[in-house]
């Protein structure tokens, strides 16, 4: 049976984000990931997570800045990562170091690394060369601190001129890299938009070790995985089937209340037995 984290970045928005996580708990989480937790200090959300059992599963490295205020507003201002834009080392470091602190703190184990937006002119193919480069440092960085690295592939429609958005360019560069601290974080929300498919990529891409996390959302309005396009009881199922103990992180924005929306849930009432 799948065990599931509450995204508390678009789940309890009804809610100021630190009263979120006493929320999740309430409702039955015992893990949580959200996008950033720069704009508040490692220690505020270290007490937030004690005080209310959770853990802390995934968050992402900081999209752009290289001072923490900057780091904390980067996202508004239209950074979508760091990994593919020449001329920001700077940040891409600076971000990961940050990053790390963090997860430390927060006892994270994992950490998703944003592609960023492809400058005009630029392909995938011409900033291979870069992103390696990169990786191979920050999987370097990862190993010592103990902490994987996940890379993501978005859709782009969401996020138009996203770097990565395929399951085989995440799974190209994740052997070209050839480090077990990265790994490929699969939303099925993402790939369904893009290729389709789901069940038969997690039957290709699970047995790899390769898939270090998964998200869910239904398709096409990233709403409860209730209704829409995709059928999630079949793929959870799959998840099973294909013996996966990892987390699935609800990444959806729920319709009219996130604990009003959480009936999809209730035939998955574990759910804090996931191996972090
Ligand atoms: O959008 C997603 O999907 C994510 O997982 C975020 O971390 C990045 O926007
Ligand atoms: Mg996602």
């Amino acid at each position: 049976m799948p065990q599931f984290a509450a995204n508390l970045s678009l789940m309890y928005t009804e809610l100021p984000f630190l009263e979120r996580f006493a929320a999740a708990a309430r409702d039955g989480f015992r893990a949580v990931e959200y996008l950033f937790p720069y704009a508040h200090a490692p220690a505020q959300l270290a007490q937030q997570l004690r005080a209310h059992g959770l853990q802390q599963v995934l968050f992402n490295a900081p999209p752009g800045g290289t001072t923490r205020d900057a780091m904390a507003t980067a996202w508004d201002a239209g950074a979508r990562g760091t990994l593919c834009l020449a001329g920001q080392d700077a940040a891409f470091r600076a971000g990961l170091q940050q990053a790390l602190e963090y997860a430390s703190v927060l006892q994270c184990p994992r950490v998703h690394v944003m592609g960023g937006l492809l400058p005009a002119g630029q392909s995938h193919a011409g900033v291979q060369a870069l992103v390696t480069e990169r990786l191979h440092w920050a999987a370097q960085q990862a190993q010592d601190a103990g902490v994987a690295l996940l890379i993501e592939p978005i859709n782009g429609r969401d996020m138009p001129g996203y770097y990565l958005q395929r399951q085989d360019q995440a799974h190209a560069l994740v052997q070209a890299v050839d480090s077990p601290r990265l790994q490929v974080q699969m939303d099925l929300y993402h790939c369904q938009i893009v290729e389709g498919d789901v069940a038969m990529k997690l039957r290709h891409y699970l047995p790899t070790g390769r898939v270090g996390h998964i998200q869910i959302a239904g398709v096409p309005d990233r709403h409860e995985p209730d209704s829409g396009e995709l059928h999630y009881p079949y793929l959870f199922d799959v998840l099973d089937q294909l013996g996966y103990t990892g987390w699935v992180g609800c990444e959806y924005r729920p319709r009219a209340g996130t604990s009003q929306g959480l009936g999809w849930l209730q035939a998955y009432a574990r759910m804090d037995a996931a191996e972090i």
